[in-house]
């Protein structure tokens, strides 16, 4: 079965259709891309499959669930996380606190043994920051935990986007143009990076990117969507040779 299996979505603004009969199926561990002209909905379909719209038609089913109608923070809990295309870190927090506060779907204490720092709050915070150090220590972050998010170079700020995105232990991580502003040596560290966590935190990834190299590099399935609808679904070999797609997004 299909991790995520998303039928006949849509949703429309006012007069706009901007979303109209999507489908898609990922199959657990895989690394798939969402791809298309600017303004083709790739954004506004993640915000359906996070809870940020309420689609107008049809289902999103995460490992045999339908998470149609839950709210953000639900979907979450589901195991769906995202980054956005424009980074929304916690500027004046450190790095190690980014990635802590995302850490609430496996640790939690109560506010009175917060505030009394009981023996309860003592040993969840130190394994909060055991577990935050971990996930800082995939993305080689470890020994900047402790500045603030705002001073990190732009690179290091769009992975520590993705770190804080996966202390949420999700089964299916969205990632919304991971390479936007990157330079080239940047985007290639960001591909070893998106593959390698694939691997070892075992997750399903769905990424929106215009940069080619990275989907070609990385990616295993392609959508492309057009005007709100799959023009084609297939290998990257395959769809990025298609005449359609090259005419439609590729432009020669
Ligand atoms: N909340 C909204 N209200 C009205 N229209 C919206 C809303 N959100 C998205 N749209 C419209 O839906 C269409 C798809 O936008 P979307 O941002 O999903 O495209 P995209 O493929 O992600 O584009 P890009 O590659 O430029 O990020 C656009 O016409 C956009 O203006």
């Amino acid at each position: 079965m299909a991790l995520l299996e998303v039928k006949n979505l849509g949703i429309s603004f006012g007069g706009l259709r901007a979303v109209d009969d999507f489908n898609i199926s990922i199959e657990k561990g895989c690394l798939y891309g969402l791809i298309g002209p600017n303004g083709a909905g790739k954004t506004t379909v993640f915000n359906m499959l996070t809870g940020v719209y309420l689609p107008t038609d049809g289902s999103i089913i995460l490992d045999g669930n339908n998470v149609v109608g839950k709210n953000p923070a639900q979907i979450c809990q589901s195991g769906i996380a995202r980054t956005f295309q424009n980074i929304r870190l916690f500027g004046k927090m450190s790095v190690l606190d980014n990635v802590k506060v995302a850490l609430h779907n496996e640790y939690s204490y109560s506010l009175g043994s917060g505030i009394l720092h009981l023996n309860k709050y003592k040993k969840t915070e130190t394994a909060m920051n055991e577990r935050a150090l971990e996930i800082l220590k995939v993305f080689d972050m470890n020994e900047q935990a402790h500045i603030l998010s705002s001073n990190l170079p732009y690179g290091k700020q769009r992975k520590l986007e993705i770190a804080r995105a996966l202390a949420t232990n999700p089964k299916l991580l969205l990632l919304d143009e991971p390479a936007a502003g990157m330079n080239p040596n940047e985007t290639a560290e960001l591909m070893d990076t998106i593959s390698l966590i694939r691997d070892k935190f075992d997750i399903t990834i769905l990424l929106i990117e215009h940069d080619m190299k990275l989907v070609s590099g990385i990616c295993e399935q392609l959508t492309v969507l057009n005007f709100g609808m799959v023009l084609t679904t297939g290998t990257p070999e395959a769809v990025l040779n298609d005449p359609e797609v090259v005419t439609a997004y590729l432009g020669e």
